[in-house]
């Protein structure tokens, strides 16, 4: 297989890069100045992409490479992939589920504890020495609290299941209910906010999806209440955010993922009730690991002319 041409758009893990290189003619996006140029050189012999959360394939890259036969995500999300054209090209595409579920769960349940529990303003308390100088103040309990999930695919239930355990009651938002589960349903999110203290987004992004929290649903969710977000940016407006928690209107928030990222609005650093983490969801070396195998095994799977392990499209 190692004449089969895989493009990589961006940098995104040394593991999965020297075991696609083994297998495969990887050409490293990044490494090239001219992009287009590149692209208009080597576009035959690419035949598949492996992108991630940050860069996936859109229109025009696809129409740019004939002989594109596979996109295989680095990510759950494949909201960077231009699902349509893969659809209309006949081009297949896969991502990385399953391996991913216990991480994002395990971190949107630290969120919600770092947020309550003020970890890391706890830590910066101690760092700074003002502990000499006086106990740290009070905050809030997280065990029995409300609990909202947006989405109730394998994330939602996961973090559903790890927050039963702190005796928290859960009820939840999809498009329909779902007939096998016991947590209390609610057919719209502003429904799910107002009767929550802790609102966590846990659906995929799609165009019924963005903007899924808005000023009507944070202010619902209110003074006292906590949004979590390990969805995607985009499914908050993001600059309503802002608003509501500069102006005390929402409790707090933990997010792992913003509208443009890198960037992070800046009014949020100042701001004690708000954590902030880099889109780290699945971000450890075990799941990066089992994430960086899933793509290649499907690759394979896709060029040995076998079914697809993990297939979208
Ligand atoms: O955001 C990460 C993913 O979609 O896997």
């Amino acid at each position: 297989m190692d004449s089969i041409g895989v493009l990589m758009p961006i940098h995104m893990n040394s593991y999965l890069e020297q075991e696609l290189q083994k297998r495969f003619n990887v050409f490293k996006l990044w490494t090239f100045p001219n992009k287009t140029l590149f692209l208009k050189e080597h576009s035959s012999s690419i035949r598949a992409i492996v992108g991630n959360a940050a860069a996936g394939a859109d229109a025009e890259t696809i129409e740019a490479l004939p002989n594109l036969e596979i996109v295989s995500s680095f990510s759950v999300g494949i909201d960077k992939v231009d699902l349509n054209k893969c659809r209309e090209k006949g081009i297949r595409v896969t991502n990385t589920p399953d391996v991913l579920t216990d991480d994002v769960a395990d971190l949107a349940i630290g969120l919600i504890l770092a947020v309550l529990r003020r970890l890391c303003e706890g830590d910066r308390y101690v760092r700074s020495g003002k502990w000499k100088k006086g106990d740290y103040k009070l905050n809030t309990k997280f065990t029995g609290k409300r609990v909202g999930i947006i989405g109730m695919g394998r994330i939602g239930k996961a973090v559903a299941k790890r927050a039963e355990a702190f005796s928290c009651p859960i009820s939840y938002y999809t498009r329909s209910e779902k007939g096998d589960l016991e947590y209390k349903y609610y057919p719209s999110v502003v429904e799910l906010a107002s009767n929550c203290d802790i609102l966590v987004v846990a659906c995929p992004l799609i165009e019924e999806t963005r903007h899924i929290i808005n000023r009507e649903v944070i202010d619902a969710l209110g003074q006292k209440g906590v949004l979590i977000n390990i969805g995607r940016g985009p499914h908050v407006d993001e600059p309503e955010l802002v608003k509501a928690l500069v102006e005390g209107r929402l409790g707090g928030a933990g997010l792992d993922v913003y509208e443009n990222e890198p960037e992070v609005p800046e009014e949020l650093f100042g701001l004690e009730n708000v954590v902030l983490l880099p889109h780290v969801g699945s971000g450890t070396v075990e799941t990066r690991t089992a994430m960086a195998d899933l793509v290649i095994n499907n690759l394979e799977a896709h060029f040995l002319k076998k079914p697809l392990l993990t297939p979208v499209v």
